[in-house]
């Protein structure tokens, strides 16, 4: 008989949460190939007093991250990281960028041969030499594991609701595309599969960036023709990053849910276009604004406009991304808000 798949979510925020709900009603449907019960690593905090594993064991709902939205009771929180993924051969991550290094090296000695991940996660690592890398790059270095990618537009809170939605799964190996389709596919979660996992990924990454400059308009009063005309710029600049640094990204993944649909969704109902917005209303500093308006969870956009423009930099490659280098240009209030839409201009004066 072949072993059952043994998933364990590392992460458990706002989208963590909402993939989790999915995933264990996948694995208590599907219990011949995976064991129905399913750990979900969570970073421990204290809720009125009480800790968050406890309440999300008992209650059956994470009244932080995604409240109102009941999770399935085989869903079990886990506080401890190295116990999240004891024997797990499905390992799912789903973090905030800025903390996967750590988790990494926490997990590292500590999982089963064999296993394999995907990752849920918007976002780069870019290090001491401004070299960017990908998340599946690292978990996959760091590892020795293969990694697959899985982004869309898929708005958690939305996806808690049953709303129907599309994603995609860039995946190299044909079995596990289709072992990760029983995983996450439901009636309302629709999922596409392909092989570009690079292309996947880095889609999800980029459109962060881009939904800071859908923010922007938003912040100045700008109607839809103006943030279409950041998406359709924005979406160009994408794909250009991508197949100028990552061989083999294929156009088509770009008309993928991970791609347009992803772009659409978080301009219009993201975090990052949320925060902005209030940045250009408020001129209040970005980690302020995080605080006040997100109640814990995290904002991906501006850290990885950050490190897009080092790596970019290095590169000598800055003037190719006129609307990128803009954005980081007003993220760091360098330059007016209303200069969104002047990114040519804007790239001529300030480039070095
Ligand atoms: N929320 C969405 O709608 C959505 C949808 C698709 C993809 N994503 C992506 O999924 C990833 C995870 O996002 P999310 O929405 O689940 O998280 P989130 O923004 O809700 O982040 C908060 C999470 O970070 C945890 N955390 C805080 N400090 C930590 C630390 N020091 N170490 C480890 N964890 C810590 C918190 O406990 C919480 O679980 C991101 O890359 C995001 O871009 C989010
Ligand atoms: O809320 P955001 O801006 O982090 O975007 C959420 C998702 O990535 C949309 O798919």
């Amino acid at each position: 008989m072949t072993e059952k798949e043994k998933v364990a979510i590392i992460g458990s925020g706002n989208w963590g949460s909402a993939i989790a709900r999915i995933i264990a009603t996948n694995t208590a449907k599907h219990e011949n190939i995976f064991e129905k019960e399913t750990k979900i690593w969570v970073f421990e905090e204290l809720i009125d007093g009480q800790k968050l594993t406890e309440i999300m064991n008992t209650k059956h709902e994470n009244v932080k991250y995604l409240p109102g939205i009941t999770l399935p009771e085989n869903l079990i929180a886990e506080p401890d990281l190295i116990k999240s993924v004891d024997g797990a051969t499905i390992l799912v991550f789903v973090l905030p960028h800025q903390f996967i290094s750590r988790t990494l090296s926490t997990i590292k000695e500590h999982i089963k041969k064999g296993c394999r991940a995907i990752t849920l996660i918007k976002g780069f690592v870019v290090d001491d030499q401004d070299e960017i890398h990908l998340i599946s790059d690292m978990i996959s270095e760091s590892l020795g594991i293969q990694v697959s990618a899985l982004m869309g537009a898929n708005v958690a809170n939305e996806v808690a609701q049953d709303m129907f939605c599309e994603t995609t799964i860039g995946c190299a190996d044909q079995k596990d595309q289709e072992m990760y389709l029983k995983l996450f596919n439901t009636k309302t979660f629709r999922v596409s599969t392909v092989s570009d996992v690079y292309g996947v990924e880095i889609c999800g990454s980029l459109k962060n960036i881009v939904a800071l400059g859908a923010g922007f308009c938003d912040g100045l009063s700008f109607g839809g023709n103006s943030k279409a005309a950041i998406m359709r710029i924005g979406l160009l600049e994408m794909k250009k990053f991508a197949q100028m640094f990552y061989k083999g990204v294929e156009s088509e993944t770009f008309f993928e849910s991970c791609g347009v649909a992803d772009l659409i969704t978080t301009c219009v109902g993201g975090r990052n276009r949320k925060v902005a917005e209030a940045f250009v209303k408020t001129g209040k500093s970005w980690n302020d604004l995080e605080a006040e308006l997100l109640n814990g969870q995290k904002l991906q956009g501006t850290l990885t406009c950050d490190e897009v423009h080092r790596f970019l930099t290095k590169k000598g490659k800055i003037e190719e991304f006129p609307l990128f280098f803009t954005i980081y240009l007003i993220a760091q209030k360098k330059v007016e808000p209303l200069r969104v839409f002047d990114f040519d201009e804007v790239t001529t004066e300030f480039k070095k």
